[in-house]
């Protein structure tokens, strides 16, 4: 989910696995060189679920170890889970919801959290919880963990190797 501790964690893990990190949203700034907000409000919802494929695709397909970080509407999309289940290990960073609206704030650049944040964050994490579980190899309780303790659950979780 948003807030939830991907990019932080993703990194953290990535670096500990000498692997790259990859994460959806910025992958697409990179390749279309517009923000989340501006192609969803220029364009629409669907038009963004569809860079968001394309570009999860490609992360996916990537040589060489890679955490990618998939922004947590990209599940939704069948056609994205079952990429998703076929390209590694899928760790679901749970979060309380009161966590996760915590961390966003004000929900700056988020479009589905526009109006009340905290109600909406709530909204859909209720909705898309049976998603991810369904989908989650690893599933890890961020709300009390610091970021390194965070990557240690999921090392050891996920039976990753790691350089030390
Ligand atoms: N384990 C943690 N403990 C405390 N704060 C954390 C933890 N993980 C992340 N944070 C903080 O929570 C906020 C959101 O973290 P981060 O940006 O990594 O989440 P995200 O899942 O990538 O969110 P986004 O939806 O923006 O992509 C940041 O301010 C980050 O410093
Ligand atoms: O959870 C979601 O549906 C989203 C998460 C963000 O990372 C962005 O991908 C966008 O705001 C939608
Ligand atoms: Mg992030």
């Amino acid at each position: 989910m948003m807030g939830a501790g991907k990019s932080t964690t993703g990194s953290l893990l990535a670096q500990r696995l000498g692997a790259a990190y990859l994460d959806s949203d910025a992958e697409i700034l990179r390749r279309t060189g517009r923000t989340v907000p501006e192609i969803w409000h220029q364009d629409g919802e669907p038009a963004f679920r569809a860079e968001e494929a394309r570009v999860l695709a490609d992360a996916l397909h990537r040589h060489g170890p890679t955490v990618v970080g998939v922004a947590g509407g990209a599940v939704l999309d069948p056609v994205n889970r079952e990429l998703i289940r076929r390209a590694g290990t899928v760790v679901w960073l749970r979060a309380r919801p009161e966590t996760l609206a915590r961390r966003v704030g004000a929900g700056e650049g988020r479009p589905l959290l526009e109006g009340d944040p905290a109600a909406n964050i709530a909204r859909l994490d209720a909705e898309r919880r049976p998603v991810y579980a369904e989908l989650a190899g690893v599933v890890v309780d961020v709300d009390e963990l610091s970021p390194p303790e965070v990557v240690d659950r999921i090392v050891t979780a996920a039976g990753l190797a790691t350089g030390g």
